[in-house]
């Protein structure tokens, strides 16, 4: 076998066979010269490969994750409005069509109602039949219907007189559901979309995040018939395509400056125009809303508009003005629908983190991306590719939703199917090393709600006799998050478990410090190359 055979580089680097004494020592330089210079190159290549792999890892990405409605979009306004107070700030006008439209629907809900009633529609059945559409994993919901312990004193009153003054309401209000048009239409083209009936699978390792078949409808309102067909929710991809809803009419003028003008002119337009709709409707929204007969007919169509998402109807001699301007607790509490996924960046200060005084590059640790999903359970079929290396995920379960239906599929107790969607995330092996954050939330309503006269036992029979009163329930619900975390994870973890009512800014806003030391705390551990 020859030279070239063995190296077929060889050939460049083998000294002539005439080589002089004097050739040799400047060929012996020139080569020591030309290593040096690689062996530059080399270690040039392997800091920025290192850079490179420090930047990726100084990155923190978060996953938000929960059912609908469960507060991930809230909660991730309250990070927003802790730690990107300036982008918090320059969306604050837009959320006013959020909070306008959220105002709209719940009086189209209330319209609605009245409808259904003066046409004797049956009544939705009232409370979630607590059936198990998975008995094998969520063994504690009964499959009988129990409506007995519905707190309203008048589940079965007999069907409400409707007057004339509630048809000229009802007239008089009418503007308003174009006025809903509009606005959504500023807000975002064609995001509206029916959940519908249909099937569709979600699967993440070996676990169903959800199939999916039903009816929801969802900015601020409830549901009232389910006769009427498949419900619609308006959402929106998240808040940069609210802000870029009326941006995007601009953009998509080609025709200059001039063009541009004319559509921000239009949009601004039709903004004014449903504030005016709305300010001109306000004697007629109060007088909806105080009215002790539509009042009866919400309670006998058990319809609580107070404890749905997106309630403004308390807040309308503020709202229904011309100069209105939400407030932070506003924003908070505007309800809109996230469809698909959504990426926010959030940029600790330096000295906001206790990481900066352990001598790490600056930016360690400081730049997040959170990643907000929609819940429902179409949605949840999108989640899996955002598996990959991530921190931590902060997953909502509404602990208030112990007596609700699922929207998607009224078979499905709401609390049931946190338990099995928190079980699908527990088990992901893609997760395996993730910190998981329970939130379990809205523990505001679960007061309320237990108050009112509703019992945890009557939906989740294991809860046998232990007291009924909000304390006791979310110590008996940690205690069962935290053992489907501890069967389900793939190998032992890092879990943190707070008890939430995150349109609280001022507690979630403790929390999330907590929250964020707890996953900066991770993130320093596992960092190998600092
Ligand atoms: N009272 C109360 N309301 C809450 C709480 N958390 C969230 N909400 C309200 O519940 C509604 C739904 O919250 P979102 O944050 O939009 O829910 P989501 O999980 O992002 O829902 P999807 O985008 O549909 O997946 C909003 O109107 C919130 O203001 C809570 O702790 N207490
Ligand atoms: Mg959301």
């Amino acid at each position: 076998m020859g030279a070239f055979e063995r190296d077929p580089f060889a050939i460049f680097t083998t000294p002539p066979p005439d080589e002089t004494p004097q050739e040799k020592t400047l060929r012996e330089r020139r080569e020591v010269e030309e290593k040096r210079v690689s062996d530059g190159i080399d270690e040039e290549i392997k800091a920025e490969k290192a850079a490179l792999k420090k930047t990726q890892k100084s990155v923190v990405k978060v996953l938000l994750l929960g059912q609908s409605e469960s507060g991930k979009s809230t909660t991730l306004k309250n990070f927003r409005m802790k730690y990107a107070r300036a982008a918090w700030k320059a969306e604050r006008l837009f959320w006013r069509a959020v909070i306008q439209l959220n105002l709209i629907r719940s009086i189209i809900t209330v319209l609605d109602t009245l409808q259904a009633e003066s046409e004797q529609l049956p009544i939705t059945p009232p409370l979630p039949l607590p059936l198990s559409s998975h008995p094998s994993h969520a063994p504690d919901f009964p499959r009988d219907s129990i409506d007995s312990d519905f707190p309203d004193d008048e589940p079965r009153a007999s069907p409400i007189q409707l007057s004339q003054k509630h048809d000229l309401l009802k007239l008089r209000l009418g503007p308003l559901r174009r006025v809903e048009k509009d606005l959504k239409r500023r807000l975002g083209d064609g995001s509206e979309e029916d959940l519908g009936y249909g099937a569709a699978a979600g699967v993440l390792g070996e676990t169903s995040l959800g199939d999916d078949s039903g009816t929801g409808d969802g900015v601020g309102a409830v549901s009232i018939s389910s006769r009427r067909g498949p419900r619609k929710e308006f959402g929106v991809r998240g808040w940069k395509q609210v802000l870029e809803g009326p941006l995007a009419v601009i953009n998509s003028n080609t025709g200059g400056v001039a063009d541009a003008q004319e559509a921000a002119k239009a949009c601004a337009a039709v903004l004014n125009e449903a504030t005016g709709v709305i300010v001109s409707c306000k004697e007629d929204m109060r007088a909806l809303w105080a009215d002790e007969d539509v009042k009866a007919v919400l309670r006998r169509r058990r319809i609580r508009m107070e404890d749905s998402a997106g309630f403004f109807l308390n807040d309308l001699d503020r709202i229904a003005t011309r100069n209105y301007e939400p407030s932070d607790d506003d924003i908070v509490r505007a309800r809109l629908r996230t469809t698909g996924i959504q990426e926010y960046k959030i940029h600790f200060g330096k000295d906001t983190s206790f990481l900066s005084n352990v001598g790490l590059q600056p930016d360690f640790g400081q730049e997040w991306i959170l990643y907000d999903v929609g819940g429902s359970r179409t949605a949840r079929n999108a989640w899996l590719p955002y598996f990959e290396a991530v921190n931590a995920c902060i997953f909502l379960a509404p602990i208030s939703c112990f007596d609700e239906r699922l929207l998607e599929d009224p078979r499905v107790n709401r609390l049931e199917d946190s338990f099995l969607l928190w079980k699908a995330v527990c088990s992901s092996k893609i997760l395996a090393k993730s910190t998981m954050i329970l939130f379990l939330n809205k523990c505001d309503l679960l007061k309320r709600k237990l108050k009112g006269g509703a019992h945890v036992r009557t939906f989740l029979p294991s809860y046998a006799d232990r007291p009924n009163d909000a304390v006791a329930v979310v110590k008996y619900l940690r205690e069962k998050f935290k053992d489907i975390l501890r069967q389900q994870s793939p190998e032992p973890r890092v879990s943190y478990f707070y008890a939430t009512s995150v349109t609280d800014t001022k507690a979630t806003a403790t929390t999330l410090n907590t929250v964020r030391d707890s996953i900066l705390r991770e993130h320093l551990k596992n960092a190998d190359f600092v």
